[in-house]
């Protein structure tokens, strides 16, 4: 009992909200719209939110590869920014040992030779190894200097005992070594002594660190950065940090450090270990590939020349150590200028590893929730319609019901007579004439007796529809009693709606009405007209009563007839 009381509670509540609006389906919509709306801007929101997280992880990810790689490489830098310092102290003091002097007189009986070794201690210290003087004065980049040789060799001396007692496990596998413009060179891996030497020197000043550390190509004496090809390494490629050795005026030769392209990727796959999501590559300062995270570097271009034209652009305003993000058909790209490599990281994220992985699955949670909820909110939509239409036809129904008469179509007495009371107290305020018509079928008892009570029915209906169509619009009419209507004429003379009157009665009267097959019945019917301006008197329901008392001596006359006077 108290739930259907609560619910008929309910249901008026809704009911009384609904009706003040003129269309209560529009109202819903637009409450469905708004919750719909609010609900998509929520998923969005998270959708945001879920999105900048995305782009931090990505970030992160390739923030902690290259924080590692340019740590490992500062701290390669470093120490041959140490070398370098001790070459110039050894430059500036040189120590004059026997070892030293016997270092020299080697170096000045073999200097003439193809290639030379001078393998002093070499428990302590690492081989140094030349070329010819006649080598030397091929080059125009080589010079023997016989003021200077003599000190720059005690000083690669030292740098020999230092070279020789770095350590040689490294996170980032490299070589160090000096070249000299003199025609020798120091490296942390010597080769034997033979014909080697000579191709080994070759290949170091040919190579474009060496030319571009002359102070023409480096006028700041920076530390450069250069990408070239190996073809004695297994994969051909040799990334070289280098700097150039000067003294008093002269470049002495040049500094470095090469790192093999084996040693990168090793490095990159231990970096990237972690976070199984993605691919990190190295690439040089013109956009090509030097090492991956991957297996191998991809067999195919990752990127077209318009996508690497792309993050070139982005990438050309950017400062070392700055990073960014981009969008390529269905790959997420993060990059990254390290601080210590001429050279960006580069991570790609493909859809398919986005989708599987951590952000992927939320996303896709987060879809399914917002197509569920979005699914039951057209659900209930559509029920909670078709409750209001219900709900909207059955107050236009009852509200229909209470002012009109179901089998006549006309107002029914209450309405009526509101209605009628309202037209005539207007009437009375324009001093406007005001008539009433007052209308009884004759002899109705008689139908409804010979043909049944649904035949009077009929003929009830057909009557009021004789009526309808008989008087003007702004009249009104209604079924005051069973078989009697009354009719309010506003702005109407007793005259005019006397003939008002007639031709209704000859309307209802001149129609033979089919009952049932075979069964028609003419009828008729008697009126009583009054008129406000008669009696002065605008009160509707005394008028009636007079337009009554002349409809029953119509009635008296002999029926069929409108009587308009007392
Ligand atoms: N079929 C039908 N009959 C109705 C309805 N309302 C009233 N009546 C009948 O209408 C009849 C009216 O009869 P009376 O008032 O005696 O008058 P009459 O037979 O029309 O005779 P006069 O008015 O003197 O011409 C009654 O028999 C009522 O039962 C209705 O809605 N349907």
């Amino acid at each position: 009992m108290a739930v259907s009381g609560s619910v008929s509670v309910f249901g008026n509540a809704i009911q009384r909200v609904i009706s003040r609006f003129k269309n209560p389906q529009k109202v819903v919509n637009l409450c469905f719209i708004v919750v719909f709306l609010f609900s998509t801007v929520l998923t969005w929101r998270e959708a945001v939110v879920l999105e900048g997280a995305y782009v931090s992880s990505q970030r992160n990810s390739l923030d902690n590869v290259a924080t590692l790689l340019d740590r490992q490489l500062q701290h390669n830098i470093d120490n041959l920014l140490f070398y370098r310092n001790s070459m110039l102290y050894a430059l500036q003091s040189p120590i004059s040992t026997d070892k030293t002097r016997k270092t020299l007189a080697d170096f000045d009986a073999l200097r003439t030779q193809p290639y030379w070794q001078l393998r002093l201690d070499l428990n302590r210290s690492l081989p140094m190894n030349g070329v010819s003087d006649e080598f030397v004065n091929n080059s125009p980049l080589l010079d023997r200097d016989e003021q200077t040789i003599h000190t720059e060799l005690s000083s690669a001396l030292e740098l020999s005992y230092i070279m020789r007692l770095s350590h040689q496990t490294q996170t980032l596998p490299r070589r160090m070594f000096y070249a000299s413009r003199s025609g020798f060179f120091l490296t942390s891996t010597p080769p034997p002594n033979d014909p080697q030497i000579v191709a080994l020197y070759y290949r170091l000043v040919a190579q474009p660190y060496f030319s571009s550390q002359s102070p023409a190509n480096n006028p700041d004496r920076a530390l450069k950065w250069t990408h070239t090809f190996n073809p004695e390494s297994t994969t051909g490629q040799i990334i070289t940090a280098a700097i150039p050795l000067d003294y008093n005026g002269r470049w002495y030769g040049v500094l470095a450090l090469d790192y093999p392209i084996d040693s990168l990727h090793t490095f990159l796959q231990q970096a990237h270990n972690e976070d199984h999501e993605g691919t990190v590559l190295l690439y040089d300062n013109e956009l090509n590939p030097i090492a991956t995270s991957a297996q191998s570097l991809p067999l195919h271009p990752m990127f077209t020349a318009p996508q690497l034209a792309q993050i070139a652009s982005a990438v050309t305003a950017a400062k070392a150590g700055d990073e960014g993000e981009l969008r390529m058909d269905s790959r997420f790209i993060t990059w990254a200028k390290l601080n210590n490599y001429d050279g960006l990281l580069i991570k790609v994220h493909t859809l398919e590893e986005g989708v599987q992985g951590e952000f992927g699955r939320i996303s896709i949670v987060l879809s399914v929730l917002w197509m569920l909820s979005t699914l039951m909110l057209f659900a209930s939509w559509v029920v909670i319609r078709r409750l209001v239409n219900n709900m909207f036809s059955l107050q236009q129904t009852l509200t229909w019901r209470a002012n009109y008469d179901t089998l006549t179509r006309l107002y029914n007495r209450g309405a009526f007579f509101e209605l009628a009371r309202k037209l005539s107290q207007e009437c009375k305020q324009q001093a406007q004439p005001f008539s009433v018509i007052q209308m009884d079928l004759d002899l109705f008892k008689s139908i409804n007796d010979k043909y049944g009570h649904s035949s009077g029915d009929k003929v009830l209906a057909h009557a009021a529809a004789m009526l309808s169509d008989a008087f003007r619009q702004g009249d009104v009419a209604g079924r005051v009693g069973g078989e009697e209507f009354c009719i309010v004429l506003p702005d109407t003379s007793l005259e005019e709606a006397t003939k008002v009157a007639e031709r209704i009665r000859v309307r209802i009267n001149s129609k033979e009405l089919l009952l049932k097959q075979g069964t028609t019945v003419r009828i008729s019917a008697s009126f009583g007209v009054s008129s406000a301006f008669e009696f002065d008197d605008y009160d509707f329901e005394r008028l009636q009563s007079h337009a009554d008392h002349r409809l029953y001596k119509a009635k008296q006359e002999g029926r069929n007839r409108v009587c308009h006077t007392d």
